[in-house]
């Protein structure tokens, strides 16, 4: 899960872009990048990195106009090579530039379709630049000169019908217009908004979560529908259309777990809202299960648990309180390329305040457990400060399943909860007690707050692929593709290397 933007300004864009990806920054810390065009050109930078240390003053400079696009990335196809950042290139037709959040199930023979039968050349192993090749295609077959709005909505119709997978895209045509759309089940969010100016002329703005729009001064105007196209004309003129044949809105149930902010609105659904019912659902649950259950305090490990757990306390009738105090400046460690980094940033990120475990019964609460890398050594960390029995709550179902639509979880075999019950994986994690939310309990506290939401993309809960295209012949594939010893050789060999072609500018 990345993050986009792209704004179709009247004035200069640089500094709302890159605010909006500083808000967007907990959805992928690896590369950042910002295009814009002025003068009929493309400026560009991107580059490995957070978007403060991406983007400095002779950059900011550089990308000047009044419409541009940006994307932070977290990693899940192809290489973490700053050949890969995004946005991607193309020339043809007219010049395109586009930035996606999620991940095509099908990139493998799109680009040996693209190669074949299209002629292009896809340059890295990204899946977002054979995206970006499959609508150059189609956009190309579209056109009409001048090019209509309708020229570009077929182009999309067309990718729909070929690309699977997730993706929530941004994208400049040079000397046209930027274009939005998010695949036919809305797997990853997008949001559309707008800003009217005193003298009534009105900007829009695309991005992956309502809270980059909120920090940037824009209107909430609604979500991109899944299946839909947005695109708004260089002249600011605002066309919309369905492009998809059978859309169905299922959106990523972790998006509400973990990977939105909690100030967000997504689908209709206040992320903070859906952690409280969260909370009380699970609190409901450990009350029923775990009735003479001896309970002194009740503890989040942050930050993302913060707002479950508070909720969970309410439930319980147990005091709140915040046990462990994080490093404001190590980042999250899920997203993290790899595992060792994963599981040295957790200890430096959070450390234990021992008065609040000394003698104490805790519950610890969190979001989800994913690999098992933070419960482990944050329930050793209670222990060494003195608990005398450390509880575990998972606000998320065990996670059993690889994910294939833009989560870095692509083998099964590194997931904890992975072929173990409750039990063993209480064992592995050296609790006193472990208990996980139901996956109905999960999508009813999402559903509370929009019951119009009646599916979820909830694969690596239950191994429902809501796509319908993957088979385990495909996930033996991506685990050997990209199992952490895999990615590990090819990072090792890229590095060395460092011989890529790629039209960043440093
Ligand atoms: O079982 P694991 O593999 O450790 O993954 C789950 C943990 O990772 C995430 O935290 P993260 O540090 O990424 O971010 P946060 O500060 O937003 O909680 C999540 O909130 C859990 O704490
Ligand atoms: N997390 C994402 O959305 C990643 C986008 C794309 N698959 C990439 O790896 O760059
Ligand atoms: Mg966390």
């Amino acid at each position: 899960m990345c993050g986009i933007v792209g704004i179709v300004g009247t004035t200069p864009v640089n500094q709302a872009l890159y605010d909006a990806l500083t808000v967007l920054q907990h959805r992928g810390q690896d590369a950042a990048g910002i295009v814009t065009i002025a003068d009929g050109n493309f400026k560009q930078r991107k580059a490995n990195g957070l978007v403060k240390d991406v983007f400095e003053t002779r950059h900011m400079q550089r990308l000047k106009g009044n419409m541009g696009i940006g994307h932070v990335r977290y990693p899940t196809a192809g290489s973490s090579s700053a050949a890969e950042a995004q946005p991607f290139y193309v020339n043809s037709p007219f010049g395109i530039t586009l930035a996606h959040n999620g991940n095509l199930t099908n990139a493998k023979d799109l680009r040996e379709q693209q190669t074949r039968l299209a002629r292009r050349h896809i340059n890295t192993t990204s899946d977002s630049e054979v995206l970006l090749n499959v609508f150059a295609h189609e956009l190309e077959r579209a056109v009409d000169m001048p090019l209509r709005a309708d020229d570009v909505f077929a182009a999309v119709s067309r990718v729909h019908r070929q690309v699977r997978g997730a993706y929530a895209v941004v994208a400049l045509i040079i000397g046209h217009g930027m274009v939005a759309f998010r695949d036919p089940h809305g797997i990853r969010p997008l949001v559309l908004g707008r800003r009217v100016n005193e003298d009534g002329s009105i900007e829009y703005m695309v991005a992956s979560e309502s809270v980059a729009l909120d920090v940037i001064g824009f209107e909430l105007m609604r979500d991109v529908a899944p299946g839909e196209a947005i695109y708004i004309s260089e002249q600011g003129q605002l066309f919309s259309l369905q492009c998809a044949d059978n859309p169905k809105l299922s959106p990523c149930i972790f998006e509400y777990v973990y990977f939105a902010r909690p100030d967000s609105c997504i689908d209709k659904v206040s992320v903070y809202a859906a952690r409280v019912h969260m909370g009380r659902k699970l609190g409901e649950k450990i009350k029923r299960e775990w009735q003479d259950l001896d309970i002194d305090v009740v503890i989040p490990i942050p930050e993302t648990s913060c707002d479950i757990a508070l909720e969970i306390a309410q439930c319980l009738g147990k005091p709140y309180r915040q046990g462990f105090v994080k490093n404001r400046y190590i980042g999250r460690t899920f997203i993290m390329p790899g595992q060792k980094q994963r599981k040295k940033s957790v200890r430096s990120k959070l450390n234990a305040i021992s008065s609040e475990f000394k003698g104490k019964k805790v519950l610890l609460v969190d979001d989800s457990i994913v690999r098992g890398t933070t419960s482990g050594q944050i329930i050793d960390m209670a222990r060494e400060a003195g608990a005398e029995k450390v509880y575990f709550a998972s606000a998320a179902p065990e996670i059993r399943f690889p994910n294939v639509y833009g989560i870095d979880m692509p083998t099964s075999n590194e997931l904890i909860a992975y072929g173990r019950d409750v039990d063993e994986i209480c064992s592995l994690i050296r609790a006193d007690g472990l208990i996980f939310q139901d996956l109905d309990d999960l999508q009813a506290a999402v559903r509370e707050e929009n019951p119009a939401l009646t599916q979820f993309e909830t694969s690596v809960f239950n191994g429902h692929y809501v796509t319908g295209d993957v088979d385990q012949s495909y996930l033996n594939y991506l685990n050997v593709l990209r199992n952490d010893d895999a990615k590990a050789v090819r990072e090792w060999s890229e590095g060395v290397a460092d011989l890529e072609l790629y039209n960043g500018e440093s």
